[in-house]
């Protein structure tokens, strides 16, 4: 494993800001980290970047303590804090230049990335929108070449069209074979662009999901007019069945779709309605919404 935790733990007193985590992410890998505010992202970012010191249990990154060999650490990745600073008495192209120094990077890589995100590089970052900033921020991060981007909010203050761009980048790095991990509160975007997503809860790892599993799962609603025959084993392991009321049935499934609907379509049915479950749902078990949106 690139990144590897193991009962990674944070505390601030009595608070458990990070409990017991453990996970493991291979190379290559675009990882999501979800949690309603205060959950333990940024202290579990934190941690990989040995900007803290766990309170017991330990963080390695390509082997290397995260705490310890931090220095070395550092090396091999590039991170957007939450609250990017910059200098603001520099313009755009001045800060890119000076941040591509500082990482022995690509000044060129750096101006297309801000290309690709429309940004005007000759306004002073003093004069620039915080969403501005934010895709400034992003172009320095995401321009010295190494394996490993850590973005806190990324995509935090930016409208959707520029959401898409940052997406989209995301999704470049790991097609150069980058490994990339980001928090967010998003859950379209995380749904869209990770291979996997870790739920955090109260500092605690609830839920580890593999998006793609996720984009499996159905539920069905069906009204029947008569009773149904009993599924085939090997379907059967794979779904979730609840009667309702006045006939209504409802189906959750984790496994192909194809081999449900062939048994559905035997049986006597008067409406049926399908949706993919989608990463809300997953969220929603251990978060459960309390109104409003992302
Ligand atoms: N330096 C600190 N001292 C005391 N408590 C802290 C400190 N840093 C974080 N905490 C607490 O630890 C918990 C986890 O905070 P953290 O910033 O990791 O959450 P988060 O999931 O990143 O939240 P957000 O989405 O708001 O950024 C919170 O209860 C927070 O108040």
């Amino acid at each position: 494993m690139f990144i590897q935790t193991d009962l990674l733990s944070k505390r601030y007193g009595q608070l458990a800001a990070l409990s017991d985590c453990t996970f493991g992410v291979p190379r290559g890998e675009i990882l999501g980290l979800l949690g309603p505010n205060g959950a333990g992202k940024t202290t579990l970012l934190r941690l990989l970047l040995g900007y803290l010191k766990p309170t017991s249990g330990t963080a390695r990154i390509d082997g290397l303590d995260c705490y310890a060999e931090s220095v070395a650490v550092h090396k091999q990745l590039a991170y957007l804090p939450g609250d990017a600073r910059l200098f603001r008495q520099l313009n755009g192209r001045q800060t890119l230049a000076f941040f591509a120094k500082l990482r022995h990077a690509s000044l060129e890589r750096s101006l297309r990335l801000a290309e690709r995100l429309q940004l005007d590089l000759t306004r002073r970052v003093r004069h620039m929108s915080t969403g501005m900033r934010q895709k400034l921020a992003l172009a320095v991060t995401l321009t010295p070449n190494v394996p490993l981007v850590i973005l806190d909010e990324p995509t935090a203050n930016l409208d959707p069209t520029v959401r898409r761009d940052v997406v989209e980048l995301i999704r470049d790095a790991r097609n150069e074979g980058k490994t990339v991990l980001f928090s967010s509160h998003v859950l379209s975007e995380v749904e869209d662009v990770c291979d996997r997503v870790l739920v955090l809860k109260a500092g605690r790892l609830v839920d580890a999901v593999r998006v793609i599993d996720v984009r499996r799962q159905h539920r069905i609603q069906a009204v029947i007019t008569g009773p149904l025959s009993p599924a085939p084993p090997q379907l059967a392991e794979s779904i979730e069945m609840h009667a309702g009321r006045d006939q209504a049935v409802s189906i959750i499934t984790r496994g192909e779709l194809a081999p449900l609907l062939g048994w559905l379509a035997e049986q006597p049915l008067a409406q049926l309605q399908i949706e993919p479950i989608g990463l809300r749902s997953v969220y929603e078990r251990h978060h459960p919404a309390i109104g409003g949106d992302e």
